[in-house]
């Protein structure tokens, strides 16, 4: 059975969680949270989560977990069918990822724990953020689903980034991102709906106090 490391606040953690609860492909959660442990470097040799441990061995990075499960595993398909519209889900994912969340997660210490960001790096963010929903709004269909007429990864990437950061833009940029995106908040409500997504959220509540009290003792 696969085995999926990494703990249920990681919204990365959660994009893969999502994609085999939405598959209906059975696995096997194994907690752990990032780390540089030889015994963890040897299947996530960046200590970060999520890993996946399949037969062949382990794989990392999100997006190409994404890729192996709809390449290997039976149940619906998270990716059209067509060359062209795959490859439009791939980098609508890849903006998200880029443009969205790896610039708001520069800000997450200050925000979700107590640390602090330099006004250079939030003004940094806040112009990417801007520039990236900037590309989300010429770029997404939100209607019915992000990237047009079927659920697909991508939604399962925007559901677990964006309003992480939207948080971001607000508390540090008094701004709403998603008043730029018509449609955008929409999506969310629809796809916080779902009963995967709605099992998900369950279970990182369950961790976050764990977490959050992990994380902020941190420097
Ligand atoms: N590029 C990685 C990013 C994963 C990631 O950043 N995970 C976070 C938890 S949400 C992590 O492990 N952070 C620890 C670290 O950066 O060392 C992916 O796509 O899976």
């Amino acid at each position: 059975m696969l085995k999926l490391y990494g703990f249920n606040v990681s919204n990365y953690y959660n994009m893969v969680k999502q994609a085999l609860l939405e598959k209906g492909v059975p696995f096997e959660e194994i907690k752990v949270y990032p780390n540089q442990e030889e015994s963890y470097l040897e299947i996530s040799p960046m200590g970060k989560v999520p890993c996946l441990l399949t037969e062949q061995g382990p794989l990392t990075e999100t997006s190409v977990i994404l890729d192996y499960l709809e390449e290997s595993q039976p149940g619906e398909p998270l990716y059209p069918a067509q060359a062209y519209a795959r490859a439009k889900v791939r980098e609508l994912i890849h903006e998200l990822v880029l443009y969205i969340e790896l610039p708001a997660r520069r800000c997450f210490g200050e925000v979700f724990f107590g640390g602090t960001t330099s006004a250079e790096t939030k003004a940094e963010v806040e112009a990417t953020l801007l520039k990236g929903v900037s590309a989300l709004r010429r770029r997404s269909q939100f209607s019915p689903f992000i990237a047009g007429e079927s659920f697909s990864y991508a939604d399962i990437v925007f559901l677990h980034s964006f309003d992480l950061a939207n948080q971001v833009a607000e508390r540090l940029f008094q701004r709403n991102l998603f008043d730029e995106l018509p449609g955008a908040q929409a999506l969310m409500a629809r796809l916080a709906e779902r009963p995967m997504s709605q099992r998900v959220a369950v279970e990182m509540r369950a961790g976050m106090e764990e977490f959050v009290q992990l994380r902020s003792a941190k420097p």
